[in-house]
């Protein structure tokens, strides 16, 4: 079967959700898909188990001041909450709470959970020790060599596992993984039979049947390799691969080509009704000279095409990461900026680079084997590093520049191919791009701007190796000659120390509001919700929400399965992504949700950070995330650029404890309500590690250089902090 045969046979238009192949075993469906026959899962498999057993937990499933309290069991309602003029005040848990309790502040640990946590693909890091005794949700138990280290519910790290500092790192690496020879499991079943499945509309469509053995059989040495030819086989890439001398699948997925008319380029959604509130944000700034603000596009003095672009983007005004960064970018200046989910920190780089380049008159790249970028831009993951390049075709619309994107679970071929014909800024996961720098595809030595974006997660143990490794490769221009530019919405200090092997000395620091916290457009509801009831909580509140845009995060990537697969039955029209998933499949889920066809995304990790989808209008943490960074990037999936949007979390007590204080904390910090059976567990754990602080900072994330000068605090409207009211914690700064 060729590819496109291959193609053909799964890749159904009305292929919308996604059940996995290990759930056939479970379930059934008529031929019109309308019955579906469940058998109960085992006990052992997941810990929301069988109907019955939910029952039973639900019954006990508060305790103490939870039980009466409004939060417990209420999805959708929440109390109204004063929130004006009361930065930390009334139920800041924050202020009464931290200043007095001491903890210690472990070395390392939020850099270390950080990292755990977010390689939900990461196969080294996943050894963790599970927190939960008995049920198989660690990140491991996803990993391919879970069936190898042997039964459920023992050593199946779910959280905090203890990271290995392996370049397996999650999102991006499996093109890693699977030149390793396939150690890490392959990402589908074979395809050698298929079965119909039935989605939540009632769909039926095909689904592979695995060869390997039974879940087992879910990822393995003998799973899915696709070749060019379609037959499955480890296919060493030395032997017609295309990359390197190591063996593994060969990929061979072409993503669809961007869109070309003009229309689709420009598409964009409305800023929401608190964008003009971006203006009375505190902005910190500090370091050296940093150059005063803009307030306005105009004062950007940017060139015409680039101006055209700004306002068939719909952009009007800027927003404050871009007041403050497009002035320091623009003076060559190097820059870590912190500022919150969907307030526009893409544009805030892009703008000035591309100013720079239409200034030094750059030339259009012609077809040559070896292409030399002016700017390389690198994020965690695929479908983020796409959604930039996006951006970037479309601020260079019109102009010279050539923006190429390249990432992993694509083609080595289609990458090369995309470079060759010219590149002036490369957009890239980090993986493939170290692969297509050892084909000396792309030189390094007129990279002028190295852009980091969601920088804490680039510096971490997962992808700090491979991006030292990059700022080290022969020919990479030295700190001083390129401008390195990062960005995030959270910074947690122990990375901010790895930075400066990346930025020279003298870099800026800009922080937009609080550092690393929530963005208040989200309304944030915490509920607690046991385990074994989770899933019953979740139909309802999606029955509740209707057919609104929805993100569900869960912890795994089985899991995220296997709620796909419930929502599913339950005639919920879902979908899922995560890093099992093939990229073709991950970019047809997203496609599904972004269209609205599927309004329900399970997801993992994967899609924590980054993704700017309209009208994602709820967040739900099925399962919250090991760190409190990840949590504040995941409900910045909702209440982007102004807009409103609202955030349920189901807190476990079993196994979020730990998260409770920062937790509380950035509720207060963001204004919301804070559920006391929440300030009841917070106060009552010790969290190692968790400094609430005197400085009352739980992000660690102020600018850790310590004798700055030139800090300079200002709304983004331009008035000194003197002259505004003040939501920011004066104490978070040095
Ligand atoms: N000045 C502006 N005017 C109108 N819309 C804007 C402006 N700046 C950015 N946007 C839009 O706001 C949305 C969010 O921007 P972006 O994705 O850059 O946010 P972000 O800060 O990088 O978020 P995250 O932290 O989640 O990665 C995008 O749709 C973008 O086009």
């Amino acid at each position: 079967m060729g590819d496109e045969d291959w193609e053909a046979e799964i890749i159904k238009p009305h292929m919308s959700s996604y059940v996995p192949v290990f759930e056939k075993e479970r379930y059934s469906s008529g031929a019109n898909g309308d019955t579906f026959n469940r058998t109960p899962a085992s006990s052992s498999e997941m810990d929301d188990g069988p109907s019955g057993r939910d029952h039973f937990m639900r019954s006990g499933f508060a305790s103490g001041r939870s039980l009466g309290n409004r939060d417990a069991g209420e999805s959708s309602k929440r109390e109204n909450t004063s929130t004006m003029g009361g930065f930390g005040v009334g139920r800041s848990f924050g202020n009464r709470g931290f200043s007095n309790n001491k903890f210690e502040e472990g070395d390392s640990s939020g850099f270390w959970r950080q990292s755990s946590n977010d390689c939900e693909d990461n196969q080294t890091r996943n050894r963790g020790f599970s927190k939960r005794g008995g049920y198989q949700d660690g990140n491991d138990s996803e990993a391919s060599g879970s069936s190898r280290r042997g039964g459920r519910g023992g050593f199946r790290g779910r959280r905090g596992g203890f990271g290995l500092g392996s370049s397996n790192s999650e999102y991006e690496q499996d093109e890693g993984m699977q030149r390793a020879g396939g150690l890490f499991g392959s990402r589908r079943p074979t395809l050698s039979g298929a079965e119909q499945c039935v989605t939540g509309n009632g769909d039926t469509y095909q689904s592979r049947s695995g060869s390997g053995s039974g879940r087992g059989g879910y990822k393995g040495l003998n799973e899915e390799v696709i070749t060019g030819s379609g037959k499955n086989s480890w296919k060493s890439e030395a032997e017609g691969g295309e990359s390197g001398d190591t063996q593994g699948p060969k990929v061979t997925y072409i993503p669809p080509p961007p869109p070309e008319d003009e229309d689709s380029i420009f598409a964009h959604y409305q800023t929401g009704i608190n964008f003009d509130k971006y203006d009375t944000i505190l902005v910190e700034v500090s370091g050296h000279d940093a150059p005063p603000a803009i307030l306005t596009f105009e004062e950007a003095n940017l060139c015409q095409t680039l101006n055209n672009n700004i306002a068939k983007a719909g952009y009007t005004k800027l927003t404050p990461v871009q007041k403050y960064s497009i002035p320091i970018i623009l003076a060559g200046r190097d820059l870590m900026a912190c500022a919150q989910t969907g307030s526009g920190k893409t544009a805030a780089f892009l703008l000035p680079i591309l100013a720079h380049m239409m200034r030094d008159g750059i030339t259009a790249s012609r077809f040559k084997d070896l292409q030399e970028p002016e700017c390389i831009i690198v994020a965690p993951t695929r479908e983020l590093i796409n959604q930039i390049y996006l951006e970037a075709r479309k601020f260079s619309f019109g102009t010279c520049v050539r923006a190429v994107v390249i990432y992993g679970g694509t083609q080595l071929g289609h990458s090369i191919r995309q470079i060759v014909q010219g590149c002036n800024i490369l957009c890239a996961t980090p993986g493939r791009l170290m692969d297509i720098i050892g084909k000396e595809k792309i030189g390094l030595r007129q990279v002028k701007y190295l852009v980091l974006d969601e920088a804490d997660r680039m510096m971490d143990m997962g992808f700090g190796p491979e991006m030292r490794k990059l700022i080290s490769c022969p020919g990479m221009p030295s700190k001083e000659q390129r401008q390195t530019l990062m960005f995030s919405a959270t910074f947690p200090e122990e990375i901010q120390k790895l930075a400066g092997e990346f930025l020279k000395s003298d870099y800026l620091f800009v922080a937009v509001g609080q550092v690393g916290g929530a963005c208040r457009d989200v309304q944030q509801t915490i509920l607690q919700v046991g385990q074994y009831s989770k899933r019953e909580k979740l139909v309802e509140i999606l029955r509740n929400i209707g057919d609104e845009r929805t993100m569900v995060f869960v912890e795994t990537k089985k899991k995220a399965d296997f709620i796909a697969t419930f929502l599913c039955q339950e005639k919920i029209s879902t979908t899922s992504i995560h890093g099992d998933r093939e990229q073709r499949e991950r970019e047809q889920a997203l496609g599904d949700f972004r269209c609205g066809k599927c309004p329900v995304l399970v997801a993992t990790s994967v899609a924590a950070r980054g993704l700017d989808i309209e009208n994602v209008q709820h967040v739900i943490n099925f399962d919250l995330p090991s760190t409190i960074d990840e949590y504040v990037h995941r409900i910045g999936r909702t209440g982007r650029c102004g807009n409103t949007g609202r955030a349920i979390s189901f807190f476990d007590p079993e196994s979020d404890n730990h998260l409770a204080q920062p937790l509380v904390k950035v509720l207060s910090d963001a204004q919301q309500d804070v559920p006391a059976w929440l300030e009841e567990i917070a106060f009552s754990t010790y969290v190692p590690g968790f400094s609430g602080s005197a400085r009352g900072n739980v992000f660690a994330s102020v600018d850790t250089r310590k004798n700055y000068q030139g800090k300079n605090t200002l709304n983004t409207a331009g008035f000194s902090s003197s002259q505004a009211p003040n939501p920011v914690d004066d104490e978070s700064w040095d």
